[in-house]
């Protein structure tokens, strides 16, 4: 692994110690562009073969202090990766589901139908964005027409407003969701838990919604570790890619 040390004007963010280095480690892992690569659509992704089996083996060597903290359904990573026993944190958080647990405890009501049939008529009126039915609300993904970027982001505010809803800008999507869920907040629940208790907290993650988790991490003593390029973030470590995360977590579950 290589990291660029003369990128510009970016900060500069070193690597990560080896996840042995920590006392008692709880990991949280964003999904998208952090442990599996991007696509050009939603459904297009191809996680890794050997993944499901890299995350059952950090379980085990954390006892069970291994979280997935997705902005996709909980429904939606099982579909990608099967039914693991290890808990993930789902729809920005608005989705909990426990290690080892069936239920899938769900934090607020869907935002009102009124909002989706709103962002329906948007999207026949500008080719190439599509919507991404969620549990809580809905994804507005722009990244086959990036040249919308600023007309969805003033449709976003637009949404919000009119229904009072919240949105979450991420990268080539705006999502729309019932307010007051965030990454940050699912972090902060699983360390409630008992199994997380005593833990140092490792949050990964790529995108900007996942500084809410590299927030609360470092306001526990943790670290939050930024994959992909530099750029300002409340991260203080970084992995240049995908591949670098499952690196760095292989050499920990072997
Ligand atoms: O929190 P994450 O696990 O990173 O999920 C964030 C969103 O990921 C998905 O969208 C992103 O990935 C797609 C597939 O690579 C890509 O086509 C899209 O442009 C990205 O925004 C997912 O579709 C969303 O529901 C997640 O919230």
């Amino acid at each position: 692994m290589t990291i660029d040390p003369t990128e510009g004007s970016k900060p500069l963010m070193p690597a990560p110690p080896a996840l042995a280095a920590f006392q008692k480690a709880a990991l949280f892992l964003d999904f998208d562009g952090t442990l599996v690569e991007l696509a050009g659509h939603p459904n297009e992704i191809r996680p890794d073969h050997r993944l499901a089996d890299l995350l059952l083996r950090l379980s085990d060597r954390l006892d069970g202090r291994v979280a997935l903290v997705s902005g996709r359904t909980v429904a939606d990573i099982d579909r990608h990766m099967g039914r693991l026993p290890i808990a993930v944190a789902g729809s920005h958080g608005g989705e909990l589901r426990s290690a080892g647990q069936d239920a899938i405890e769900v934090l607020a009501q869907s935002i009102p139908p009124g909002a989706q049939a709103a962002a329906q008529v948007f999207m026949e009126q500008n080719p190439g964005l599509m919507i991404e039915q969620k549990r809580l609300g809905f994804a507005l993904h722009y990244r086959a027409a990036p040249g919308l970027e600023a007309a969805v982001a003033a449709f976003a505010e637009r949404l919000t407003e009119t229904h009072q809803l919240a949105s979450q800008r991420g990268k080539m999507v705006v999502e729309f969701m019932p307010d007051g869920f965030d990454k940050g907040r699912a972090v902060a629940w699983f360390m409630t838990q008992p199994s997380f208790e005593g833990s140092t907290p490792v949050f990964l993650g790529d995108d900007v919604t996942d500084e809410h988790g590299f927030e609360v991490v470092s306001a526990q003593g943790g670290l939050g570790i930024l994959v992909g390029d530099a750029r300002e973030t409340k991260a203080t470590a970084r992995l240049p890619a995908v591949a670098d995360v499952h690196d760095w977590l292989r050499a920990f579950a072997t």
